[in-house]
């Protein structure tokens, strides 16, 4: 790995603390980052290196998974952290940057990369590009790169606004656009898993896939958020980016591409979505909002009692949706996604259900064999078949085709991520053109829903969502696959057909 620079802006904010310190200190102990890394943490507050230095080892204290056991490794990487005062809009605090930095690296003769990482509100996305580029400090003879957090845009007119304005400071190849679940150690297994498990292959070539279910329920409701989450939703906070980038990334199983093809397939995958016009989102899209509820045994309030919620608000806290591809071997295959806050259980994962084989039948109906790939609560991929399908495949069901050993912590997605932008690959960040094709499919259901042509259904928190999300699957015969577990203790992962 080469040296590099790391410019952060927004490094006295919540992201920077919460998961950026403490990825780069695992990282760090990993032996991971490059020779001569060095971080200028920028942000308005009047910090010395000293506070600056002090707020990352309290970071690392309160939210890395890798406990400080060595002070003296602790205190060499400490020692790569600076801290510049800066204000965004000002342009002569860019030039006493690049003056700093350009004095570093001459001193150590150092080739000039740099990485800036927005870790900022995305109204200064575009500005900051600006300024890099106007300031010089983008125009080293080493190379540069930016790292830039969601929300990628607010509706597709605004992802193409700021597209063209970052193009004018950096070409596509050295933007990076985090989309943190394609960090998530499981979602990255799925690239060569067909190699890992030629037992899967010969599955997947039967093309009997009867349906694909991905899920993301979160328990937490708009938390502190709410003059973000009320003019995003479910619709932009979740479904335009983390599940479509789920869906692309399921659907790529089949295709047998290498971790450089990923990206040309993604966007294959996504043109091939059959588009939705105006009347279709009312069919295919169910809109939700929770009212109040219980979780876990504690009473919660519904989302228009929230704190800086407007009483009537009509935002999206619960989005569910079906989508159909015309592809040589997804067509006639429905994918159902649904993701919302204040459910039952937090679970993330993806089902891929195969039509059942008559010869599985054993006494009763033939049950569908699932293939489960889950982020949460557990990373792991497993098949699930039912006992007389077992006894047929002589497995236990389910059978677990990739288990993390036990006790073994698993990389944070910021950590992943940050590494593959270090060393410059691309395969698990999102391209402008998925940005574009996911946005382009989501931008009648933004307007239906701003029409309110989509009813707004509530469900109640603690539920799974309004009941009409069960129908949208049960009007095709299926049903949403369920977390069998009653308690947290219960460490099956078995998945049932109800609730
Ligand atoms: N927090 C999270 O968990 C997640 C955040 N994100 C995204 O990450 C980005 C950052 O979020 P988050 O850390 O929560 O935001 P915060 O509000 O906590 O931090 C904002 C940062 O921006 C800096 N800043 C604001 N205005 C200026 C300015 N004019 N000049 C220089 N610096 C400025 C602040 O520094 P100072 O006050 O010192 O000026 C601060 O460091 C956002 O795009 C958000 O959508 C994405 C996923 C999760
Ligand atoms: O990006 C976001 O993701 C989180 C959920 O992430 P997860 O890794 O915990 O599944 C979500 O709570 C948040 O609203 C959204 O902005």
């Amino acid at each position: 790995m080469e040296p590099v620079t790391f410019v952060l802006f927004g490094a006295t904010g919540d992201l920077a603390k919460r998961k950026i310190y403490p990825a780069l200190y695992n990282l760090y102990i990993e032996q991971k980052l490059p020779p001569y890394f060095h971080v200028i943490g920028l942000g308005r507050r009047e910090w010395t290196d000293d506070i600056f230095k002090s707020n990352v080892e309290q970071s690392i204290a309160d939210f890395s998974r890798r406990k400080v056991k060595d002070p003296v490794l602790l205190k060499s990487f400490l020692n790569m952290f600076q801290y510049q005062t800066l204000d965004i809009g000002r342009q002569e605090d860019y030039e006493r940057l690049l003056e700093r930095i350009e004095k570093r690296e001459n001193g150590l003769s150092l080739t000039p990369n740099r990485m800036f990482y927005l870790s900022v509100g995305p109204e200064f996305f575009a500005p900051i590009a600006a300024n890099i580029k106007g300031s010089g400090l983008g125009s080293a003879a080493g190379w540069k790169r930016l790292l830039i957090e969601k929300p990628f845009g607010h509706d597709l007119a605004s992802a193409r606004e700021l597209n063209q304005q970052l193009s004018e400071a950096f070409e596509e190849h050295e933007i990076f656009r985090i989309d943190h679940y394609l960090g998530k150690p499981t979602v990255q297994k799925l690239v060569d898993l067909h190699q890992q498990h030629p037992e899967l292959q010969a599955m997947w070539s039967e093309r009997e896939i009867a349906n694909v279910q991905i899920t993301a329920n979160e328990i937490v409701g708009v938390e502190d958020r709410a003059g973000y989450y009320d003019h995003s939703g479910a619709v932009r906070d979740m479904f335009q980016n983390h599940m479509l980038q789920l869906l692309m990334m399921v659907a790529i199983l089949p295709k047998k591409v290498t971790p450089e093809e990923v990206p040309l397939m993604k966007r294959a995958l996504m043109k091939s979505l059959v588009p939705l016009d105006l009347q279709q989102v009312g069919e295919r899209v169910i809109r939700g909002q929770y009212t109040a509820g219980s979780i876990q045994g504690k009473p919660v309030q519904g989302y228009t009692s929230e704190p800086n919620i407007a009483a009537e608000s009509l935002n999206d806290t619960f989005i569910a949706a079906k989508l159909l591809m015309e592809d040589d071997y997804w067509s006639g295959v429905p994918f159902y996604i649904r993701t919302g806050k204040r459910l039952k259980e937090k679970s993330t994962r993806i089902v891929v259900e195969f039509k059942p084989h008559a010869a599985d039948a054993g006494s009763g109906k033939p049950a569908p064999r699932l293939l489960v790939i889950e982020m949460s609560p557990q990373e792991g991929i497993s098949l699930q078949f039912s006992p007389d399908q077992a006894r047929h495949h002589e497995q236990l069901s389910p059978v677990q085709l990739d288990v993390h050993a036990s006790g073994q912590e698993l990389p944070e997605a910021y950590e992943n991520l940050l590494h593959d932008a270090l060393l410059g690959k691309p395969t698990f960040f999102a391209h402008w053109e998925e940005v574009e094709l996911a946005w382009q499919w989501v931008e009648p259901v933004l307007q239906a829903f701003e029409r309110n042509d989509v009813p707004l259904r509530t469900y109640a928190a603690g539920s799974y969502g309004p009941a009409e999300s069960d129908a949208l699957v049960a009007n095709d015969g299926y049903h949403w696959w369920f977390d069998a577990k009653e308690t947290a203790a219960d460490e099956s992962r078995v998945l049932h057909p109800s609730r």
